[in-house]
């Protein structure tokens, strides 16, 4: 199937008629064509959202939540075709599109509806000297809107929502490796009665359509989701031309199990925190690591319920983990399977690309535990994100915080302990934007998401994303 861009409500072709093929990784073929866009597409797209700016930014706070959330109904109305879109584009199991990827996508519009008609801004009085200053929150205008593969339609809305709702128009890019439900999007925003021009879905590669969104003049922020060398790239493209930005980027996320925790739910917890989507969700847990007292017993039983994950067909209801998102990151993913056998590392359990019956052309890699002595190798620095995580003990408190704090990324940490105190010492002292305590993933969009170090500058979610979506201007009244 040919997808298109999306344009002032219209779905174009490309100016220059260039396409590029799109994958189903869980086959390992092309089923379809997606526009090559240029910097005349971008330009197309932004003048399409310039032109409407004046009335989208004058819409009625209650207008814009009504589409909004008519926007959340219609994805939740069509979460069959659009799970079966990204299961198909993406090679996740289709139970976690269902599950995860398309009600998340839902709940982003729906829960930004509502956020914008609670967001106000502040007054301070300046008392003794007869003013009044008051905060205005004025939308920035065009911003740009750009998404990774590994959560598409989730990733791509978490962005568009909050700006759209703020009052600005939106020109986004989905990655050029998943871009199926971004178009069904557009249909579903001309349903829902967005007016043309306020959301322009533009596809084609970052290093082109991407870099054209962020070098355009008149897009005043980008809000990106991707790896940490493409989001230094970006910074060093936006930063002279004073673009607001949010970078939202990798992770090597500590997993710290004390034997104090709740074992059950520790263990069946990690084992998701370490293989779902794939193990590509930046905020998977790639490094655990487990007090030596139950350090054995935790490897055996965590290699036991790892063995009984189903790496299968991603359309069968019961898959646990389907294939990777292309080729290339297959390739990227075993190649680090191989350093680890060069650095030492010992695989404890699997470490091979998996055939599965129909799909013999697939990306499918069987999830990997591997053993490390040293926290300061490649396996333990270098996010990997895929279905691979590392094991290693620690034997004080002293121990485990630094070797979680001992990486250059620093995006989420998840903690094992019923002990107060060390809950309360290592919330303070874990260098990353989030901390789980038993638990993880609970995801609470009032929050700020964001990381610290390498994994990005800012915070999304909540007010945060309409903070970041608007630009403040202080006005001072003196009186007599
Ligand atoms: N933090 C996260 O959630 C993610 C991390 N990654 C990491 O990044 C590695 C590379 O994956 P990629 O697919 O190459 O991610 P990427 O960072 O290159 O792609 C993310 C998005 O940025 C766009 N992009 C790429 N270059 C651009 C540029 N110069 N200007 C503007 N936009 C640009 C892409 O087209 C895509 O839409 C992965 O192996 C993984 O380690 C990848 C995806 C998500
Ligand atoms: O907002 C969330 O719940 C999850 C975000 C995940 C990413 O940003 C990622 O995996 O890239």
């Amino acid at each position: 199937m040919n997808i298109k861009n999306y344009i002032n409500g219209q779905y174009l072709p490309p100016v220059f008629d260039k396409w590029l093929d799109n994958y189903n990784p869980s086959i390992g073929e092309i089923y379809g064509q997606i526009p090559n866009s240029s910097e005349e597409d971008v330009e197309k797209a932004y003048q399409a959202a310039a032109d409407v700016f004046p009335k989208w930014s004058n819409t009625t706070l209650e207008e814009r939540a009504i589409i909004l959330s008519k926007i959340a109904s219609l994805i939740l109305e069509k979460l069959d075709v659009l799970a079966a879109a990204e299961s198909k584009d993406n090679g996740k199991p289709i139970s976690l599109a269902k599950a995860v990827d398309i009600p998340r996508a839902a709940s982003n519009f729906q829960f930004f509806a509502n956020a914008i008609t609670q967001f106000s801004s502040e007054a301070h009085e300046s008392v003794g000297l007869n003013a009044v200053n008051f905060t205005l929150r004025q939308p920035l205008g065009v911003v740009g809107c750009i998404s990774p593969w590994n959560l598409p339609l989730y990733l791509f809305t978490w962005k568009i929502a909050p700006a759209i709702a703020a009052g600005n128009c939106v020109v986004a890019k989905p990655s050029e490796v998943t871009p199926m439900t971004a178009f069904l999007l557009g249909e579903i925003c001309t349903i829902a009665g967005l007016p043309k021009g306020v959301l322009n879905i533009v596809h084609g590669l970052g290093t082109t359509t991407g870099q054209a969104i962020v070098e355009h003049p008149n897009i005043k922020a980008i809000s990106f989701t991707g790896g940490t060398k493409t989001g230094a790239h970006i910074a060093k493209v936006a930063a002279p031309m004073f673009k607001k930005l949010s970078l939202e980027l990798g992770g090597k996320n500590p997993n710290i199990i004390f034997a104090d925790c709740n074992y059950e739910k520790m263990l069946a917890t990690t084992v998701r925190s370490s293989f779902a989507n794939q193990g590509q969700i930046c905020l998977c847990g790639s490094r655990i690591l487990v007090e030596e007292s139950i350090y054995e017993k935790f490897k055996t039983d965590f290699i036991q319920k790892v063995s009984e994950l189903k790496v299968g067909n991603p359309s069968e209801n019961t898959t646990d983990i389907g294939a990777l998102v292309s080729k290339q990151h297959l390739e990227k993913v075993k190649s680090y399977i191989d350093i680890a056998e060069s650095e030492g590392g010992k695989i404890l359990f699997g470490g091979n690309k998996v055939e599965v019956f129909n799909c013999e052309n697939g990306y499918y890699l069987q999830p990997t535990i591997i053993e490390v002595q040293d926290n300061n190798c490649r396996l333990n620095q270098e996010e990997i994100f895929g279905p691979v995580v590392t094991l290693m003990s620690f034997k004080t408190d002293k121990e485990a915080l630094t070797l979680a704090n001992d990486v250059k990324y620093g995006l989420s940490s998840t903690l094992w302990t019923n002990n107060l105190n060390r809950t309360m010492q290592f919330s303070k002292q874990l260098q990353t934007g989030i901390v789980w305590v038993n638990t993880w993933m609970l995801r609470d969009l009032r929050t700020p998401f964001g990381g610290t170090k390498e994994s990005g500058v800012g915070r999304e979610g909540g007010f945060e994303a309409l903070r970041f979506f608007t630009e403040p201007k202080n006005i001072c009244i003196k009186y007599e």
